[in-house]
């Protein structure tokens, strides 16, 4: 009769099957831009992952080969449950859908490169695998994500232990100033910063990363093979 049938419903749950925009907020807690020797911003310093970056717990995490210094940087990602365009401040959080725990593999000597050449930070920050993405919380059981622990083990050994009240911009502000520039989506993903103790990745590490006792989630180094 000419209907064509209805697209499946996709569930928020499994936002990272989308195909969506990951806008990445970088130097988000102080501690961590001394410790890379920047600067605290004055506003959100933003950069962007394809879809491809994530991987799920079960799949390897891959060094690319073109980098010798792979680092983690474990941070809260927020997901993007209504679209927000030129949100206000005091209306963004009607937009989060929930929230997902996220580390921003970064190939970091790529990127010390990128900063002296002053080109973009793609090779450092956007290849595949680049986005290890925890299972979806539902907004309702983080009644504050200003308030979460954030930490990352490597074989083991506490390397990263932040609190998300340290974060210079606020989750609000964050949709907000992101929505006046990019218009954020359903299924969208933001990574809001990591917080000191980045350091170096080798190959067959394990990584194991939770938000408090919410969740947790693990993965393994493995060299890019072409
Ligand atoms: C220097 C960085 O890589 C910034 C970044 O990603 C962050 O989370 O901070
Ligand atoms: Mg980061």
């Amino acid at each position: 009769l000419g209907l064509t049938p209805m697209a499946a419903a996709k569930p928020l749950s499994r936002f990272w099957e989308w195909g969506k925009t990951i806008v990445c907020v970088g130097r988000n807690y102080g501690e961590h831009a001394r410790e890379m020797g920047s600067a605290p911003p004055r506003q959100p310093l933003l950069f962007l992952k394809p879809a491809s970056a994530y991987v799920r717990q079960g799949s390897p995490v891959l060094r690319p080969y073109y980098c010798a210094t792979l680092h983690h940087e474990v941070e809260l990602g927020v997901v993007v449950g209504r679209r927000a365009r030129a949100v206000a401040p005091h209306a963004a959080m009607e937009h989060v859908g929930g929230y997902a725990l996220c580390v921003d593999v970064t190939a970091r000597d790529t990127q010390d490169e990128c900063k002296e050449k002053g080109l973009p930070w793609t090779l450092a920050k956007a290849f595949d695998t680049s986005c290890p993405v925890s299972d979806f919380v539902p907004k309702e059981r983080i009644p504050d994500p200003h308030k979460l622990k954030i930490w990352l083990k490597v074989n083991g050994e506490l390397r990263q232990e932040g609190d998300t009240s340290s974060m210079i911009f606020s989750i609000p502000y964050l949709i907000s100033y992101i929505s006046e520039i990019i218009t954020l989506e359903e299924g969208d993903l933001i990574l809001t910063g990591t917080p000191k103790g980045v350091g170096a990745l080798e190959v067959n590490d394990e990584i194991e990363a939770g938000i408090d006792d919410i969740l947790s989630m693990r993965f393994t180094v493995y060299k890019h093979q072409l």
